[in-house]
């Protein structure tokens, strides 16, 4: 596992968003999220970020410790491995003392809805990195959610390291919030924080570093190459590979995304992730056939591609 981190990693790799695998006892289950992992590295991807996707919101924070050291045991030295805290303040105080004695370079604060004000974020994340001495990437997914000019700040005292950006917008060309943002910190600290398809236009348009995804546990060649596009501006190339993506992103968006992910990874024959913790439950069994049929689909679209890879 990487222990020091430079802006540009946010660059070098997609962030791929796992889900986490889990026995029927909803114990960690390390062997599944190995293979996982293992499919992700082979297909270039350096960098895991545990959030979202991993149901984090939802783990007991007496066994925050075991699904991370489960984690550090699996990965490559030369994988940056980012897990999340919070959302509320009082995760927040608890993981920082378990971060504390750890080597992870970076944490990311997951986003709290409600109760909370701009101010008071900046409070807990601000304290946050002064117990546990770990910076964050800040995922905002609220307009307005932390004001431009104190995430400024923030990242000169050094307790933010970037931000995952993923407000929904009609255009996502259309952004003052993240036009700001990049003013006050720069676009290089920035990534698109909601899958493949948004990425186009925050990295065209608004020059991002780089993007967080779901789909690209499935097809992480494919993924890295479209990132890899989108960075030298290969507009339709970057088309082309988004394509190959939108058949398993449009079932996600109907039915629940972190739902629809769990069950397609396994579905797709990557690897088994079992259960998913409460308070969420797997994707409905009545769309698993949907679901299967897209995401086999775009794993063998992603094993074409690594045997062409190969071959040239
Ligand atoms: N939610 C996005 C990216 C992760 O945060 C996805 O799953 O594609």
């Amino acid at each position: 596992m990487l222990t020091k981190i430079e802006t540009s990693e946010l660059a070098r790799s997609v962030l791929a968003v796992p889900p986490f695998a889990l026995t029927p006892d909803l114990e960690v289950n390390p062997d599944a999220n190995a293979k996982l992992i293992r499919h992700l590295e082979a297909g270039g991807v350096s960098t895991l970020l545990y959030g979202g996707n991993a149901n984090v919101h939802n783990w007991p924070v007496s066994r925050f410790a075991d699904w991370l050291d489960s984690l550090e045991d699996s990965v490559a030295d030369s994988t940056w491995l980012i897990p999340s805290v919070g959302p509320d303040w009082g995760k927040l105080v608890d993981e920082a003392a378990i971060l504390k004695s750890r080597r992870y370079p970076v944490a990311m604060a997951l986003p709290m809805i409600a109760p909370q004000t701009p101010d008071g974020v900046v409070r807990g994340l601000e304290d946050f990195v002064s117990r546990s001495g770990v910076p964050l990437i800040v995922y905002i997914k609220t307009d307005q959610y932390v004001p431009a000019k104190a995430m400024g700040r923030l990242v000169e005292q050094g307790a933010v390291f970037g931000i995952k950006y993923a407000v929904p917008r009609t255009d996502l060309t259309q952004d003052s919030y993240l036009q700001e943002l990049i003013d006050a910190v720069g676009a290089e600290r920035i990534v698109s924080g909601f899958g493949e398809p948004p990425a186009f236009p925050h990295l065209t348009h608004f020059k991002l570093a780089g993007f967080t995804a779901g789909c690209v546990c499935i097809a992480p060649h494919l993924s890295m190459a479209y990132l890899h596009a989108l960075k030298r501006g290969d507009e339709a190339e970057a088309k082309r590979l988004l394509e190959v993506f939108l058949p398993l992103e449009a079932i996600r968006e109907r039915h629940n995304a972190i739902r629809v992910l769990h069950t397609a990874v396994s579905l797709s024959g990557v690897a088994d992730m079992g259960p998913i913790l409460p308070l969420l439950t797997e994707a409905d069994p009545a769309i698993h056939g949907e679901i299967k049929e897209a995401a086999q689909a775009l794993l063998a679209a992603e094993m074409t591609a690594r045997q062409q890879a190969a071959a040239a």
